[in-house]
């Protein structure tokens, strides 16, 4: 029963895919013309080649000469209908999967981080492209060819009828069982040839395995239970091949008595009821398209169900909810930022994780334009405070406000927009230097970039470039060095001059020099605005307003650098100490 219900869900589903369609409905309704006139002109072939033997028996010249010109007619008719069928049904079909490709990409970018949690990034790409390309196929063939065959077999049919009722029940009784039996038939023998595909790659491991291993085999002299092993795997593969090369085999012996058998005995049976050799002729031809079109007509209903499984991928992601992000063209005046932060008993823990709290009962504040550090052990919960800050997770308890207003009553796009993340791994998107830079703030003109690009110590390496700005980055261009990167982060950020910088100091130490270039820019960046280091080198935070220390989720101290020392025992002296003495 439920088996049914699910069932059904999934085709109302695809139904819902025709909704993509719908605004080529003329292209499509073109294209389906096209479809009947095509599958017509197929089918009157038949007839037409039955007459032209007719007319050769008879010796009748003229009829010769006409039926030969209809049947040429008929196959322009034919080429040319199938031609814009393809072209039309092509077109269409494409636009509406790009806007289908677009929906999806659109609703999953858009979707919370929890849900990429869960995700791999490997599984998302792939119903993008080939959930969406095996639509394609769909669209494109699959439900023309599905036309055509139902209209062969119907046309066939009346053709068929037309020429003798009688031998068309008998052809009806025998032919397609017989095609029916054969397509199963095939469909299981691909299935076991996939089993002697496992069992051959099965054996073949044995063999890269252990010549990998070939010093760990020898070392332990087990070079005869190695050959067991492959000897084993191989006869396997070898008797499920013979066993699949028995059913090769008797699929092939059974489509010459079974369907040249049908065939046989449709034309005896013409010939005992007395047809003429034309219809005798056409019928036969007949016979073979409708037992043709029921063969592929199983085939496309496999094809079918593999594209609403598809298609329940898709939808599947359209399903979860989205954020609720908007552009941000301009930042309303309620909801500019001043830059105080107050986290009053956040508590948290990961979605799916619950019973592993992150954050317990974290409470602290940060004034406008102040610099807090947050530094701890690994895993203490550092990076978590800054996603609940940008709001990639919500808390599981307690409370986040800006300037003493509640987190959710900003609009999230223009929350994060006043945000920006120099974060440790910086990650560059294959385009060049200044598309990267520009990632901050996509309406910069060149003289910003470049300006940001200053203020971020990013300007002298990117100069000395042979294509400076236009330097293509990344795994096909230049690759860049960390300190190198970490500026142009920064230079993204200077562009996007946030009200609240978040740093994520780099754990990798950089070479004095690049330290240096480093923590100059972001010494000037961080001027005039709500900065939160995640500090990893103690010695860049002295400065800091206010250090907090935490360890397993919670805030064990807090203070400046001179109050944190002097605590005996405590987390952050003794870090210190294990940096300082190193
Ligand atoms: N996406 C996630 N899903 C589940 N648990 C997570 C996730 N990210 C982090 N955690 C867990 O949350 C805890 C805190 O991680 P977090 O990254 O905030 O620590 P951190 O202090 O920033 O560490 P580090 O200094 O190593 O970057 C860790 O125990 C980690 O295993």
């Amino acid at each position: 029963m439920t088996a049914i219900n699910h069932h059904k869900k999934d085709i109302s589903r695809s139904l819902q895919l025709f909704k993509y369609l719908q605004p080529y409905w003329a292209t499509i309704a073109a294209g389906l013309l096209c479809l009947v006139i095509s599958s017509l002109a197929g089918l009157a072939f038949p007839e037409m080649l039955g007459r032209l033997i007719d007319a050769s028996k008879q010796d009748n010249m003229r009829a010769i000469h006409i039926t030969g010109l209809v049947l040429i007619g008929l196959l322009t008719v034919q080429s040319a209908a199938s031609f814009f069928r393809t072209v039309l049904f092509v077109k269409a079909a494409e636009k509406a999967l790009a806007s289908l490709r677009q929906t999806i990409y659109n609703h999953l970018i858009q979707l919370p981080m929890h849900f990429f949690l869960t995700r791999r990034v490997g599984e998302l790409n792939s119903r993008i492209s080939s959930d969406v390309m095996l639509l394609q196929e769909t669209f494109t063939t699959t439900l023309a060819e599905f036309i055509r065959q139902l209209l062969t077999i119907v046309g066939g049919l009346v053709f068929l009828m037309l020429t003798s009722i009688n031998l068309t029940i008998f052809m009806l009784a025998i032919l397609p069982v017989m095609v029916i039996v054969a397509v199963v038939f095939g469909r299981s023998i691909r299935h076991f040839s996939q089993k002697v595909q496992d069992q051959v790659a099965s054996s073949s491991t044995v063999v890269e395995e252990t010549l990998q291993g070939i010093f760990s085999v020898k070392a332990f002299a087990n070079e005869f239970r190695e050959m067991k092993r492959y000897r084993e795997r191989t006869d396997e593969a070898a008797n499920i091949g013979i066993q699949n090369g028995k059913y090769r085999a008797a699929l092939s012996s059974f489509i010459i008595m079974g369907i040249f058998g049908a065939l046989v005995a449709v034309i005896w049976r013409g010939a005992v009821i007395g047809l003429d050799t034309g219809k005798l002729f056409s019928f036969v031809l007949y016979s073979v398209f409708i037992g043709s079109s029921i063969g592929s007509l199983t085939e496309i209903y496999a094809s079918l169900q593999k594209s609403i499984g598809a298609t329940e991928n898709l939808f599947a992601i359209l399903d979860e909810p989205a954020e609720p992000l908007s552009p941000v063209t301009a930042i309303a005046p309620e909801d500019a930022l001043h830059g105080n932060i107050r986290f009053s008993n956040v508590s948290f823990s990961y979605p799916g994780r619950e019973s592993l709290p992150v954050l317990r009962k974290i409470s602290f504040q940060v004034r406008a334009n102040q610099t807090i550090a947050l530094v701890g052990p690994s895993g203490a919960g550092k990076s978590t405070i800054v996603s609940l800050l940008l709001r990639l997770y919500d808390t599981t308890g307690g409370h986040i406000s800006f300037d003493n207003k509640d987190i959710h009553q900003f609009p999230l796009s223009a929350l994060r927009s006043q945000m920006a993340t120099v974060p440790q791994d910086v990650f560059l998107f294959g385009g060049t230097i200044l598309e990267n830079i520009a990632y901050g703030r996509e309406d910069a003109t060149e003289e910003e970039i470049i300006e940001a690009a200053q203020k971020a110590n990013a300007w002298e390496f990117i100069e000395r470039l042979p294509l400076g700005l236009n330097t293509i980055v990344g795994e096909r261009g230049m690759q860049l060095s960390g300190g190198q990167r970490q500026r142009i982060a920064i230079a993204r950020a200077v562009l996007k001059q946030p009200r609240i910088l978040i740093l994520d100091e780099a754990t990798s130490a950089l070479d004095a020099e690049s330290e240096k270039l480093v923590q100059d820019a972001l010494n000037k960046l961080m001027e005039g605005r709500t900065s939160i280091v995640i500090a990893h080198r103690l010695a860049t935070i002295r400065q800091a307003d206010k250090i907090i220390v935490i360890d397993k989720g919670s805030i064990v101290e807090e203070g400046t650098h001179h109050e944190l020392v002097n605590i005996d025992e405590g987390l952050y002296r003794n870090l210190c100490e294990m940096q300082f003495t190193q």
